[in-house]
């Protein structure tokens, strides 16, 4: 998150960190007890190796009562994801057990009604991707507050020139923007999960090229059909 500050620590107990090696590599959030939505483009770098999810966390480093890594019983990939665009950019992974919830572990709720969010709508984002060009990593959870803008602006041909399909919205990104890490979090509006933080044209800061979300409605019955074909 560039230009955002600290959060009130677990203030955002649906906050989840994909690690691999126990380094943060992008954000996600819980859905559902044993589910965290992420973003598809978070696997690239992963060759064989799996994700662990840490929930519960403030700081990356510091031990906190309630912080818990969950090792990964499956990830799926939406099948409409791949590494030449940013369609279907959703990721499901399956906790090896369900999460304790408590006040900072808890479920946010996703926009299961397929309606765009007004341009204007301030809306909400976190993560602990870099927090400068240089790519530094902060150690606790950034969030930064973003206007929606149209998709007609977003698809100008100066900005990201007709990429914008009716499943992503976008935010502005003068100075305040999302970047690298932040891949998978959450755009929360009004309280609701309406988003998820795709990487785009993987630039950070520059009013040319806002932040691209994949919008959840649109897959609400996707994410439904999966979380009930795995066990419950
Ligand atoms: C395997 C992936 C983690 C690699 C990756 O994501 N790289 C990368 C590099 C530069 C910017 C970004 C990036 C992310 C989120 C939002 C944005 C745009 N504001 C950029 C993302």
């Amino acid at each position: 998150i560039l230009r955002g500050w600290e959060a009130q620590p677990h203030l955002r107990p649906y906050m989840a960190s994909l690690q691999l090696d126990g380094k943060h590599i992008c954000g996600g959030f819980l859905i559902a007890p044993q589910w965290v939505l992420s973003a598809a483009h978070c696997t690239e770098q992963m060759g064989d190796k799996h994700f662990q999810v840490l929930l519960g966390a403030h700081s990356l480093s510091a031990p906190e009562p309630h912080k818990r890594l969950y090792n990964v019983k499956a990830q799926i990939a939406h099948p409409g994801s791949n590494i030449h665009n940013n369609r279907d950019d959703l990721l499901l992974l399956q906790l090896e057990e369900k999460a304790e919830l408590n006040e900072h572990v808890k479920v946010l709720p996703f926009q299961r009604e397929d309606r765009e969010v007004a341009a204007d709508t301030l809306c909400d984002t976190a993560g602990w991707g870099t927090i400068t060009h240089s790519g530094k990593r902060p150690d606790r959870l950034q969030e930064v507050q973003r206007p929606v803008i149209s998709r007609e602006l977003c698809n100008h041909r100066t900005r990201h020139d007709r990429t914008i399909t009716e499943k992503m919205m976008c935010t502005d990104s003068n100075k305040k923007d999302t970047c690298k890490g932040d891949s998978g979090g959450p755009l929360v509006c009004n309280g609701v999960a309406e988003g998820v933080v795709t990487a785009g044209s993987r630039v950070c800061g520059n009013y040319k090229k806002p932040a691209i979300y994949t919008r959840i409605a649109p897959y609400a019955e996707w994410i439904d059909s999966i979380m009930a074909s795995r066990d419950g």
